[in-house]
């Protein structure tokens, strides 16, 4: 039953005989509750509706002696049921629960959007290099080293994966991943390879792999949907990990960028398994071998983004979208997301480890170490 059609359905024009002052006042209240109730923004939902309904009828015609609607008129046979039940409550009673229920409903909608006009935001302990917060239903990761255009060092990476741990568990419906600043990204910080003495180099490209598969296992393990809001530039791994998300909203700011061969590495966030699938294999080769750097609008048309905006209207856009999305059933979002994702785990755990022991070997080899002193020769020339 339509929350409109109820209204409608409750409140028809009536008219009462009145005797008494007491009478009088309860009618008066009654006739105001019926104008309350056409206030209401919120549907109370069905069962409240047919309580409505039923109290209605019996506060104005008395006891139900209609016949009974047949087993198929299921709307019929539902407010027919409920007027039935109240059996011999009086008018004056019927009026009087009609009442009250309709200043509960008023009371409860109003406490309700006071919440919502200014809903807490709530800001979780214990992160330096990412901002988590969340308002809303939706938990907030925000890549947070915007001085570093938010290069992701190796603190990062296991704050986002506290992070990713603690948001699946959480009572948010969704997760969004986002950048504060001009950037989304510049990707790996190409510190982690920095001061790495000779000896060293084997333990380093070792606990790198480790670290790199625990992470990119906890986007292919997230149990609710992970939204990606691209505020800037997405350089490397930060692309890649595109693919695990469930959608992708972009600034028209954006460039999607993966210059793996240029640093002498190779694919991870199992790009090498889903770009293809993506976009097609001609596309993902242009990408991750060649380097082409996307705009948003290219990213979008090869379906790697789902949509999107304009810069000046991104964020607030991307938000209300979102919070409306929050409020759907959160469970059923869950099972939804984790049935679709089912189909392709096990492949996907495959692919991420063995993206990782190619990237194992590759950190050794001359060409990215190479790679890495020009970035850092550049910088220094500049
Ligand atoms: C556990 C390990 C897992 C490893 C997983 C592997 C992932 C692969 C990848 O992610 S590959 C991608 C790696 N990223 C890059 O190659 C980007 C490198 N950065 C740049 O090319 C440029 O900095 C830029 C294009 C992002 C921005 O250029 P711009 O000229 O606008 O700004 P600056 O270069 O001056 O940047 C400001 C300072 O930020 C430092 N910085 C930016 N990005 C990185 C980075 N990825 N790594 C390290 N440092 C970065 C930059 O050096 C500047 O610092 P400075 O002020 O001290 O010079």
């Amino acid at each position: 039953m339509e929350f409109r059609q109820a209204q409608a359905v409750c409140i028809p024009a009536v008219h009462l005989h009145m005797t008494t002052a007491t009478m009088q006042v309860s009618q008066k209240d009654f006739e105001k509750a019926q104008e309350q109730l056409k206030l209401l923004k919120k549907d109370p939902g069905n069962e409240t509706k047919l309580k409505l309904y039923a109290l209605f009828k019996q506060a104005t015609e008395g006891p139900c002696n209609s016949p009974k609607p047949g087993m198929l008129d299921f709307v019929k046979k539902a407010k027919w049921d409920a007027w039935n039940s109240l059996g011999n409550l009086s008018q004056d009673n019927a009026r009087q629960k009609y009442t009250e229920l309709v200043s509960s409903l008023i009371s409860a909608e109003s406490a309700g959007q006071t919440k919502d006009a200014s809903p807490e935001e709530s800001r979780h302990d214990g992160y330096e290099t990412i901002i988590v917060t969340t308002k809303n239903n939706i938990t907030k990761i925000m890549f947070n080293r915007p001085e570093r255009k938010n290069a992701i060092n190796h603190q990062m990476y296991r704050e986002i994966i506290k992070a990713l741990q603690e948001a699946g568990k959480d009572d948010s419906t969704i997760a969004v991943i986002t950048g504060n600043g001009e950037y989304y990204t510049s990707g790996n910080d190409l510190n982690n390879f920095a001061n790495v003495q000779p000896n060293d180099m084997e333990k380093m490209a070792k606990d790198g792999a480790e670290l790199l598969k625990e992470f990119v296992s906890c986007f292919i393990d997230f149990p609710k949907p992970l939204i990606a809001v691209v505020n800037g530039p997405a350089i490397g791994i930060s692309v890649t990990l595109l693919g695990l998300c469930d959608i992708v909203y972009a600034s028209d700011r954006a460039t999607f960028h993966t210059p793996f061969s240029q640093l002498g590495q190779s694919p991870e966030g199992c790009s090498s398994y889903l770009f293809p699938k993506i976009m097609g294999l001609a596309k993902a080769n242009e990408m991750l071998l060649f380097n082409k750097k996307l705009t948003a609008a290219e990213a979008c048309a090869w379906g790697l983004v789902t949509e999107v905006f304009p810069d000046g209207t991104f964020q607030k856009e991307v938000w209300e979208r979102l919070k409306a999305y929050a409020s759907l059933p959160k469970n059923s979002l869950a099972v939804s997301k984790q049935l679709l994702r089912s189909m392709e785990k096990e492949k996907l755990h495959a692919v991420n480890s063995q993206e990782c022991e190619v990237l194992k070997e590759r950190w050794l080899s001359d060409e990215c170490l190479n790679a890495i002193v020009s970035f850092f020769q550049r910088k220094s020339k500049l």
